[in-house]
Parts: C-alpha cells; sequence; structure tokens
C-alpha cells in the first residue's frame, strides 16, 4: 500500500472509514439530482451542498472522503454547453470542494482538547463509462460490440489527468462493471503515470462475479501486477453479499481491501428508481460491518441508500468509541 494509504489504516486502528451515499446525502439536503450528471450537476448548481455533504461525512467519522465527480465527466459537462476549459474547472474544483471540507473540520477538530478523528483523505471520484451513459450498462457490464479497451482509456484518460493533477490523496476508480474497463484504468494509470495511489472497486449484482459476470479472479490477476493500484474491493453491490467477496478478494490479492455496500435497495437503472432491500438477515448494516473488518477488509464505508447516521454507527462498532457529535469533542 502506498504510505498515506497504509498511515490511514494505521491511525484508524487496521480498518478505516470511508464516508456513505454522496448523492444519497445531496438529494437529502434538498439538491435536485434527476440529471443526466446526477449528482455532478450540483457542481454547477450547488457547490456549498456538496462541502456540506463533506462536512456531515467527517463528522460522522470518515477516514476517506470521496469527491463528488462520480458522474462528473468532460462529454457530459460539454453537453450542457460548457467550454472545455469551464468543465475541466469544475473536475478540479470538485477536488478543491473536498479538500477545502477536509482542512476546515481538521482545523476545527485540532483546536478540541482531544481530538477524536484522523487527518481524512481525500480520494478523487471516477465512475465507470457506463455511469456517464447512464443507460442501465453501469449494472451490467455490457458496453456493446464497439467499445475497446483503447475506446475507455481515450474516454477516461483526460478526467483521470485533471483530477490527479487537483491535489487528491487517492484516485477511487467506483463500481467498475467489468474486467475490460479495469484493464483500461490499470494501463491509463501505467500510461500516463499517475503517481496519486489509486482504488479500484468493483460492482456485483450476484455476490460472485462482477455485474459483467466476469470473474474477481481474472481481474485480480492484472491488478495485482500494478503497482498503481493500492486498493481493491467492491462498492454499491448489496450487503449481504459483501462477506463472501471479501473472503474470495482475500484469496485473490495481498492488496488492501475496500468495501462500501449500499443499503441493499436495488437501483433499477432503466427504471431509474429503488427497489425495496431484499432480506439480509436481522443484521444491521454496522454489525456486518464488524464482520467485514473481521473478514479482512482494511476500509469499511456505504455506497448508495447510506447516510451519515450510518457511517456515525459503523465507526463506532469499527473503532469503538461513542457516536461522534462535533460539540461533544
Ligand atoms: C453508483 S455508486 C455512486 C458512488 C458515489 N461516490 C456516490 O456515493 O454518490
Ligand atoms: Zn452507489
Amino acid at each position: 500500500m502506498a504510505g498515506a494509504v497504509e498511515e490511514i489504516v494505521r491511525r484508524a486502528g487496521g480498518c478505516a472509514v470511508i464516508d456513505g451515499g454522496f448523492a444519497t446525502q445531496l438529494e437529502a439536503l434538498g439538491a435536485d439530482i434527476n440529471d443526466p450528471l446526477w449528482s455532478a450537476a450540483c457542481l454547477i448548481t450547488k457547490p456549498h451542498l456538496i462541502k456540506e455533504v463533506h462536512m456531515q461525512y467527517l463528522e460522522a467519522g470518515a477516514d476517506v472522503i470521496i469527491s463528488s465527480s462520480y458522474q462528473a465527466t468532460i462529454p457530459g459537462f460539454l453537453a450542457r454547453g460548457m467550454l472545455l476549459e469551464e468543465a475541466e474547472g469544475l473536475l478540479r474544483r470538485s477536488i478543491e470542494l473536498a479538500l477545502e471540507a477536509r482542512d476546515e473540520f481538521w482545523k476545527s477538530t485540532l483546536r478540541k482538547s482531544k481530538p477524536a478523528y484522523n487527518r481524512a483523505l481525500v480520494a478523487a471520484s471516477i465512475g465507470s463509462y457506463g455511469a456517464y451513459l447512464a443507460d442501465g450498462s453501469e449494472y451490467s457490464g455490457s458496453y456493446g460490440e464497439d467499445i475497446t479497451t483503447e475506446k475507455l482509456k481515450d474516454f477516461h484518460r483526460r478526467r483521470l489527468q485533471v483530477l490527479a493533477s487537483a491535489g487528491p490523496d487517492l484516485i477511487a476508480f467506483e463500481a467498475i462493471p467489468n474486467k475490460m474497463e479495469a484493464q483500461a484504468l490499470v494501463e491509463l494509470l501505467e500510461e500516463e503515470n499517475i503517481q496519486v495511489p489509486s482504488w479500484i472497486c468493483f460492482s456485483s449484482v450476484d455476490g460472485k462475479n462482477l455485474c459483467s459476470g466476469e470473474s474477481f479472479a481474472e481481474c485480480l490477476q492484472f491488478l495485482n501486477a500494478s503497482d498503481k493500484v493500492a486498493v481493491v474491493g467492491v462498492n454499491c453491490t448489496p450487503p449481504q453479499f459483501i462477506e463472501g467477496i471479501i473472503r474470495e478478494l482475500k484469496k485473490q490479492t495481498k492488496k488492501a481491501i475496500a468495501v462500501y455496500p449500499n443499503s441493499g435497495e436495488v437501483w433499477d437503472g432503466r427504471a431509474k428508481r429503488w427497489l425495496p432491500a431484499e432480506c439480509f438477515g436481522h443484521k444491521s448494516f454496522d454489525a456486518l460491518a464488524k464482520r467485514w473488518q473481521e473478514a479482512g477488509a482494511s476500509f469499511v464505508g456505504g455506497c448508495c441508500r447510506t447516510t451519515p447516521s450510518t457511517i456515525r454507527a459503523v465507526s463506532k462498532v469499527l473503532k469503538g468509541k461513542t457516536a461522534y457529535s462535533a460539540t461533544q469533542i
């Protein structure tokens, strides 16, 4: 693992806490994310809410906060009639907002007599090509015959360069649905010689394979071979699948493992709505989080439909501290 990434895991006591659903919380604060740019639309319309969501997750105990750039893409902004410089400026802004929140929160923590928090890391979010298409392929991994590794690299190249140069502590590739895209990302990290450590997290709809049906084992072969990839894992996948996936990943890699499942409700990409959670036993999200830590995850958080209260509970159960509140410390 790269220095800062290893350090945050150590300071967190062996398992660092990731934030929760970003778009979910933006919506809870009143943002309208029913937009082709999804949560990234707020970079244009409501940047103050983005900072507010970061602050709420920091207060909840997140050691890693993930930027609002998941669905922020250059072609997406250009389709809004923006100039290239404006589009790139918004990508940089997503990182600056997270860095500002982290720095302000850390300063206020240092002023308190008993700091109970770690100085959080900022991860630059990069969603899949399917997330940009917003046609359901984000969770099927079916990009069609015409898509090649080279085309995927070209789609990701400029955004990766801009985000990496904006000063994040790590790059978080999120909900990658197929092997070809993972391969493209690893090649791109090497070709562009990106110095910021990365994590690559996949999504799964069956708990056994990637959304595309390809195996974790096939992907881990080339992820393991890259020093640019510090952490591998899964996100936006139902919680009941996570323990099994950690055990599978443990067999396939020595890299640190990150898991940040969704709430268990299922996103119907075509109908664009959430379907109710399938039963995952009587265990609550935080009780499961403890099991994920015990199974060997080094990073645990939440994805869509999880909130700051989910993360507060996860932080408490993983770090054994009483619930955080800014005034209590
Ligand atoms: C579809 S997964 C979305 C991940 C993104 N970081 C978010 O929480 O909004
Ligand atoms: Zn998600």
